[in-house]
């Protein structure tokens, strides 16, 4: 029987959908031995992406067939600048990294690519806006049920990103956007081609976004 459309990209993405979701970033930080100046770089630059991620979450909507789907990402847009924004904030609060410096932090290489990556899935439409969303999300959802099994860190930034990633909510998103995925096998061989690239170099951005920031 052939795999869901989902399983194929995720296999094809390897190694680095594994090099992303089993990172010595994330083991770390579910280890709560994460060096606080690495986590202050990763906090400055995600914040910067999950900026330009609430605008391409918005984009993906508007591109989207049906109201259902644009129900879905509505609501996760409404989490996304609600309760993830406040977790920002206290974090940086606690970090002592004052709203000037992360209202507008400078993008390190990676996190450069990540933004051109979903500025060419816009313009290629609703297919290649979802598959960078599900990479991205899925690979959050991955890396933070490995962590959760852990003793939780001490420091409540640590501790929380890890329960932020592994509410029901959040799996049920990823579960649409896999069910999203799934019904892209239908498409034509170009697209699901472009498809595969796209959620491959994805992976391959989500491990680089850790690797920069580790010290070795
Ligand atoms: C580089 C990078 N990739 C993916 C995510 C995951 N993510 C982005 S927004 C959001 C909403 C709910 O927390 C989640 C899970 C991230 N933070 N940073």
């Amino acid at each position: 029987m052939t795999q869901p459309f989902s399983e194929q990209l995720r296999a094809a993405a390897e190694p680095w959908w594994s090099g992303a979701v089993e990172h010595r970033f994330t083991a770390q930080l579910g280890d709560d031995v994460l060096s606080d100046e690495i986590y202050s770089r990763y906090l400055l630059q995600d914040y910067a992406f999950v900026g330009t991620l609430a605008d391409h979450v918005a984009r993906t909507l508007a591109a989207a067939p049906d109201m259902a789907a644009k129900g879905v990402l509505a609501a996760f847009l409404a989490a996304l600048t609600s309760a993830e924004n406040d977790y920002f904030e206290r974090s940086f609060a606690a970090l002592g990294i004052a709203p000037d410096e992360y209202r507008a932090p400078k993008l390190n290489p990676v996190a450069q690519l990540l933004a051109r990556e979903m500025q060419d899935a816009q313009a290629c439409g609703y297919a290649d806006m979802i598959t960078v969303l599900a990479c991205a999300e899925w690979a959050y959802l991955r890396w933070a049920k490995l962590q959760a099994i852990k003793t939780p860190p001490q420091r409540f930034w640590l501790r929380e990103w890890i329960d932020i990633h592994v509410l029901p909510e959040f799996e049920q998103f990823v579960a649409w956007l896999r069910g999203q995925l799934d019904g892209f096998a239908s498409l034509d061989e170009a697209d699901r081609l472009r498809l595969h690239d796209r959620f491959t170099r994805m992976a391959w951005l989500e491990q680089a976004f850790f690797d920069v920031l580790m010290d070795d």
